[in-house]
């Protein structure tokens, strides 16, 4: 029941395994990357409580020894402080070049240990094993990592491809529901941003798979990652394509700096209203019909998620405001914003051309909403 998608990049290819016991079995698929047989596994505190004495047993399995690294849970752990801190461990432990370093957890331990693995003498492999769904169909592939500063999301970090992606897709069990939706915002993504068929099959086993449809599952992180690995092998660094991958990233950002990167919004959940809005401003420049954002719309909710700006509780910053924390997105060109549009479902594009008053227009309506 492993499905393989091979991320062909010219010297640093690699597979993504998908498919369940994973972390049991991960010795012998870490084995043949080992110099000598030991790791340095960093993780958090939620998801170390959960599967590391499994990560433990999978790599004593093919006689790797490991230690580990637990951090606090959550988007506030990707900063200069905690990089700090898994610097510091990972030469206390005195990891060298040729060693290799795990990544055990959501999106915020693998963007946050690929980039102290980045920079950690210079460059040492990393094997990420993502533990979220949104880990798993995305961030854990393709080489982004970093942290967040205080102007915005993401800002500081490399590209760094992992030597390895086991996406253990049985524990996906474990995750609350609301992470698991969150993770399910960056699934729609790549219907909306390539494959009209892919979401329509999203509308139809959605449901199932929320609920658990192990089968389900495993096509739909297959898919998704198939589509980002083709994207990444077309565009490492997003000098053009790659951006597409960034569909509802812009509004997805600047909301998430405005809630503090708190509780209030995941970014899953952030991502899933980022499309929805960025549908919406496609309609409203006339690049596809209105009733495409609308059936955006109808899919989320029927997924019981976060779909508009109402639904993020507390209060939340002017347009005006909001348009300003999208001035820090890394898409900025000359400073102009460049979004991620859509001429009907599947059929997502990059453009500079979206008048500053249409996108305004947007957001004042999306917060007028939230009064009424
Ligand atoms: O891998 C990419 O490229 C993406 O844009 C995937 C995004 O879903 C992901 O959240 C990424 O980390 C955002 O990248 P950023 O460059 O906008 O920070």
């Amino acid at each position: 029941m492993l499905e393989k998608v091979h991320v062909d990049l010219p010297g640093r290819a690699y597979d993504v395994l998908i498919g369940p016991g994973l972390i049991r079995s991960a010795g012998a698929h870490v084995a043949p990357l080992l110099s000598r047989k030991r790791v340095a596994v960093i993780t958090d505190e939620t998801v170390g409580a959960l599967h590391l004495d499994a990560l433990r047993a999978g790599l004593d399995a093919s006689g790797i020894a490991m230690e580990a690294l637990s951090l606090p849970p959550g988007e506030a752990t990707k900063s200069w402080a905690q990089l700090e801190r898994c610097v510091d461990w990972l030469l206390d432990q005195q990891v060298e070049r040729r060693d290799v370093v795990v990544a055990l957890g959501g999106g915020v331990i693998g963007d946050l240990v690929g980039f102290a693995a980045a920079i950690l003498r210079r460059g040492v492999r990393f094997v990420q094993i993502p533990t979220s769904l949104l880990a798993q169909v995305d961030s854990s592939v393709g080489g982004k990592t970093g942290i967040n500063a205080r102007q915005g999301k993401n800002l500081v970090g490399a590209f760094h491809q992992p030597a390895l992606v086991l996406a253990d897709t049985g524990i996906l069990g474990t995750l609350r529901p609301r992470d698991f939706l969150a993770g399910y915002g960056e699934v729609v993504k790549y219907g909306l941003l390539g494959d009209a068929a892919f979401f329509a099959w999203l509308e139809e086993n959605g449901p199932a798979l929320a609920k658990g449809d192990e089968k389900a599952r495993i096509a739909a992180v297959r898919r998704s990652v198939e589509m980002k690995a083709e994207i990444v092998m077309r565009d490492e660094t997003e000098q053009g394509d790659r951006a597409l991958l960034n569909l509802g990233h812009t509004f997805c950002h600047a909301l998430e700096t405005a809630t503090g990167y708190s509780d209030r919004l995941l970014h899953g959940e952030g991502v899933a209203i980022g499309c929805a809005l960025a549908f919406e401003l496609s309609a409203r420049l006339g690049l596809c019909p209105q009733e495409e954002p609308s059936r955006v719309r109808a899919h989320l909710r029927a997924m019981g998620m976060k779909t508009d700006l109402s639904d993020i509780e507390g209060d939340l910053p002017g347009a005006e405001a909001l348009l300003d924390l999208m001035g820090q997105d890394k898409k900025v060109v000359d400073g102009r914003l460049r979004f991620i549009l859509a001429r009907g479902i599947g059929e997502a594009f990059v453009t500079s051309e979206v008048p500053r008053d249409t996108v305004l227009d947007v957001l004042r309506d999306a917060l007028a909403q939230r009064q009424g």
